[in-house]
């Protein structure tokens, strides 16, 4: 049935509306360039909601028409003008589209823009205010649209975007829209034919119909996007091209990832892991998040929902089909798809980094070098990834201080008898490889996992266990050095005893209350002494937590350990009490477990006694 036609109307905009022009018509926005991105991508959504009606509908108007969108200048008259051969609107839908409907964004919008120190681009940027945006750049604007119905007539809408639009009936001989802007005074860049490339090339190359500019009859948009094509079929000068491209970053990136999945849903991805984290200030990407496509429309710029906040450095682009076209920017993160998507990502991600691991292990080298404490950031704090991320830390042990082992690789060359993960943590290798806590370690032919990164006192908050076997702390857990029960029976000898005990209530004497105790442990070796915690404590894992939040804490006074074997020890006990060589010895064996601990707060201040002691030896 054709609707009656009706004459010239003025009607008004949706209060939100109002509002929304308002702030867009007088903002001073940076980025207006934007406002054709909207426009092509309302074009490119019409021109498929007609192959969908196409599919089914032999009687649509016009239906050879070739599907494109042209966009012209016409610099005398300051107008620019799209045009698309889609879906088009008789007259209730330009009413109901462009007038009267509340935009889902626009509320949003709105009270975004009204909030203190709000960046008007982030706002725009967020929520993508479509068609409107247009407003920017604009004086007035007139859309001219036929509708797909062959019994539709054609009709304009014309607003200056102040507090109404009007509608007429129009003779329009084509199917689809047309929009036609006429500029402001300040938006006459936007009539330059290589300006208007630049935008299609960065906004919407990938747009899946052709873009025509002026009388050009090559299609200004490259169309095919790379990670639609099989990855078989992708070469790997094309992803280096494709990957400079995106992120201007001249260095060729660590690694590639690219998915082509049909179940459970439908999605393409194409993932690279640049050789450097930071972005270069010329990168065209601004914020962290990948690029998000529904059918090669940009939906998204920055989409964080789609990694864990620990993969941030991940650059590139997802596409599905099984996002909803009209999806509102703002809506998109709700929906139950992103978090399917995300876990699709995520897994075959963290499955890459493995296998990596395992096919080139220096090439996971390099990629441990840089992005380690990436990986310890999510276990420490991904309630959802952290189980996923533990196969992929790597460290340096006691046996092995060349090559990263994983924990996997230390639980399978442990003797089975033993029952836990070892771990000691240190501030280097050097010197934490020389600690008295190892001595009994190395005495027993056990390995030791080499914590040594800041972060990693933070892994252990979370990782208390590694497939249901314990990570404990080599200097506090309680080994003994001594394997037979005859070397035992030995320390027990009451004279033995008693003379442990001279030097131990000696040593109380001189050290006073630097130390809260002095005891006897049967876990060292080579060392005379050694420093632990007093009980009730913190952890030694929490006091490095502390130490990097800057948190002062207070640590009582340590116990000191003696080492009743040692020849040093032993010979103390023979030294009479009056004698200064002995409170020396003393003072200076306190000393180097401090050192040793890292905890000296001054070691050339050791250098007198030192020297007292070498000139005892060579008397
Ligand atoms: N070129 C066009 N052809 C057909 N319909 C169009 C065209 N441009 C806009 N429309 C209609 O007008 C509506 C409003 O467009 P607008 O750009 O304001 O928002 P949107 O595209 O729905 O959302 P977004 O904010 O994500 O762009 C569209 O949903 C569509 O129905």
């Amino acid at each position: 049935m054709v609707e009656p036609q009706s004459a010239n109307r003025s009607i008004p905009f949706k209060a939100e509306t109002i509002q929304l022009l308002n702030i867009l018509i007088h903002s001073l926005y940076n980025d207006r360039e934007v406002f054709l991105r909207e426009l092509i991508s309302n074009a490119s959504d019409a021109l498929t909601r007609l192959n969908f009606e196409l599919l089914t509908n032999r009687e649509v108007f016009e239906a050879e028409a070739e599907p494109k969108i042209h966009i012209r200048t016409y610099p005398d008259e300051k107008l620019l003008v799209i045009t698309d051969s889609g879906i088009g609107m008789n007259e209730a839908e330009l009413i109901e589209n462009l007038g009267t409907i509340a935009q889902s964004g626009a509320r949003s919008f709105i009270q975004a823009a009204q909030e203190k120190n709000a960046h008007l681009s982030d706002i725009i940027g967020q929520f993508g205010v479509g068609f409107y945006s247009s407003f920017m750049v604009a004086e007035w604007i007139q859309v001219t649209s036929r509708s797909y119905r062959i019994e539709d007539s054609a009709a304009t809408w014309f607003s200056e975007g102040a507090g109404t639009f009007n509608i007429e009936p129009a003779e329009y001989e084509h199917r689809g829209t047309q929009v036609k802007i006429k500029l402001k005074e300040d938006a006459a860049e936007f009539l330059e034919e290589f300006r208007l490339r630049e935008i299609i090339r960065k906004h919407s190359d990938f747009i899946p119909y052709p873009i025509y500019l002026n009388e050009g009859e090559e299609k200004v948009n490259q169309q095919t996007a790379l990670w639609r094509q099989s990855p078989q079929e992708v070469e790997e000068t094309q992803l280096e091209d494709f990957y400079r491209q995106y992120t201007l970053d001249f260095e060729k990136p660590l690694l590639h990832l690219h998915m082509a999945v049909d179940a459970p849903l439908q999605m393409y991805a194409l993932l690279f892991v640049p050789a450097n984290p930071e972005r270069n200030i010329f990168s065209p990407r601004k914020q962290d998040g990948l690029k998000l496509y529904a059918r090669k429309i940009l939906i998204q710029e920055y989409t964080q929902d789609l990694l864990p906040k620990s993969l941030r450095f991940i650059q590139g682009v997802v596409d599905s089909e099984d996002l909803p076209l009209n999806v509102s920017r703002e809506s998109v993160q709700s929906t139950r798809l992103m978090a399917q998507l995300k876990k699709l990502i995520t897994n075959r991600l963290i499955d890459t980094f493995s296998r990596l691991a395992k096919e080139k292990p220096e090439e996971y080298a390099k990629f441990w070098k840089t992005y380690s404490v990436f990986i310890k950031e999510g276990i420490a704090t991904d309630e959802e990834y952290y189980e996923q991320f533990m196969p992929l830390l790597r460290y340096h042990s006691l046996k092995n201080t060349t090559e990263w082992i994983s924990l996997d690789d230390y639980i399978e060359s442990k003797p089975v008898d033993q029952q836990k993960i070892y771990y000691i943590l240190g501030d280097d290798e050097r010197s934490i490889i020389n600690s008295p806590h190892l001595e009994v370690y190395k005495k027993r032919n056990l390995d030791v996992l080499l914590f040594t990164d800041p972060v990693d006192p933070f892994v252990l908050m979370r990782a208390k266990k590694y497939k249901d076997i314990e990570l404990v702390n080599a200097a506090t857990e309680k080994l003994d050095a001594s394997e037979s029960q005859a070397e035992d029976a030995e320390q027990e000898k009451p004279e033995t005893q008693e003379k442990i005990h001279t030097v131990i209530s000696r040593m109380k004497t001189v050290l006073g209350e630097k130390i809260s105790d002095v005891r006897v442990t049967h876990q060292l070796v080579q060392s005379p002494a050694r420093l632990i915690d007093a009980e009730g404590a913190l952890t030694p894992e929490l006091q490095r937590v502390y130490k990097m939040m800057d948190k002062e804490v207070e640590t009582p006074a340590r116990i000191l350990e003696i080492n009743p074997n040692h020849p040093i020890i032993q010979k103390l006990a023979e030294v009479s009490e009056s004698e200064e060589i002995g409170k020396a010895v003393i003072a200076q064996i306190y000393e180097n477990a401090l050192l040793i601990e890292g905890l000296h707060p001054d070691p050339a201040g050791m250098i007198e006694r030192i020297q007292k002691i070498m000139q005892s030896a060579l008397e």
